[in-house]
């Protein structure tokens, strides 16, 4: 999108479980070029400097998981604070998902010490406070675990080969109490809830519910 703008882009965080279909949400956008998606930077988790922080963080989440969500939370915040003309920014994920959803489980699970997950926090509040992070709408894929547990099987990621369907239920218990029931953290934006437990061929005309909910803002930017 070539147009210059003044404000900044209506911003669009697509969250959901490991499996949830985010990736084919966004694909789904790429149809309209004047909204910018970026997708989870799982390529620099896999390479920092050489390092695969995500699989060494699956390997063994009590040492990696500080470094590992340490380099999630600057990755997230530079995709919140990517520059872009275009009216819309797209975004898989989120510094909140990050803090509200993996930092929170892993707490939880004292894999993260007590004075790591203090430094993490402190990062991330700062950051909220400092930097240009808005958020304008949550799109929420909703899902049940076993479903995607099936998926994130089929989907065969090696870092995930060993992550149990426990895992992938208490992660789907925190974003149900972060985005549908609003009891764990505060929400940042109005939430758009997605059945991501569709099959892929009856999964488009859910999207079309969100559609009118983005692209609105690509009509009234492009009219301005
Ligand atoms: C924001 C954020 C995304 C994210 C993904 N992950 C993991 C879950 C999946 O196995 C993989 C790709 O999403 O990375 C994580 O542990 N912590 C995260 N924090």
């Amino acid at each position: 999108c070539a147009e210059s703008r003044k404000s900044r882009p209506f911003t669009v965080i697509v969250e959901g479980n490991i499996g949830c279909g985010k990736t084919t949400f966004l694909n789904y956008f790429q149809k309209y070029n004047n909204i910018c998606v970026l997708s989870e930077p799982i390529e620099l988790w896999r390479d920092c400097r050489g390092h695969n922080l995500l699989g060494h963080m699956y390997e063994d989440p009590k040492k990696w998981s500080f470094t590992f969500q340490s380099y999630v939370q600057l990755t997230m915040l530079q995709h919140h604070t990517l520059p872009t003309n275009c009216p819309v920014k797209l975004m898989e994920r989120s510094i909140y998902s990050a803090r509200y959803c993996f930092v929170e489980k892993m707490k939880r699970d004292g894999l993260l010490s007590k004075p790591s997950a203090a430094v993490i926090d402190q990062w991330f509040q700062w950051l909220l406070q400092n930097t240009p992070i808005n958020v304008d709408l949550i799109v929420y894929l909703r899902s049940s675990p076993e479903v995607v547990y099936e998926r994130m099987m089929k989907r065969n990621r090696s870092e995930e080969k060993s992550v149990p369907i426990e895992y992938l239920e208490q992660l789907n218990e925190l974003h149900e109490q972060w985005l549908y029931h609003k009891t764990l953290y505060h929400c940042p934006a109005p939430v758009v809830t997605i059945d991501a437990n569709l099959d892929i061929s009856s999964i488009e005309e859910e999207y079309e519910k969100c559609e009118p909910h983005i692209l609105n803002k690509l009509a009234v930017n492009t009219r301005a």
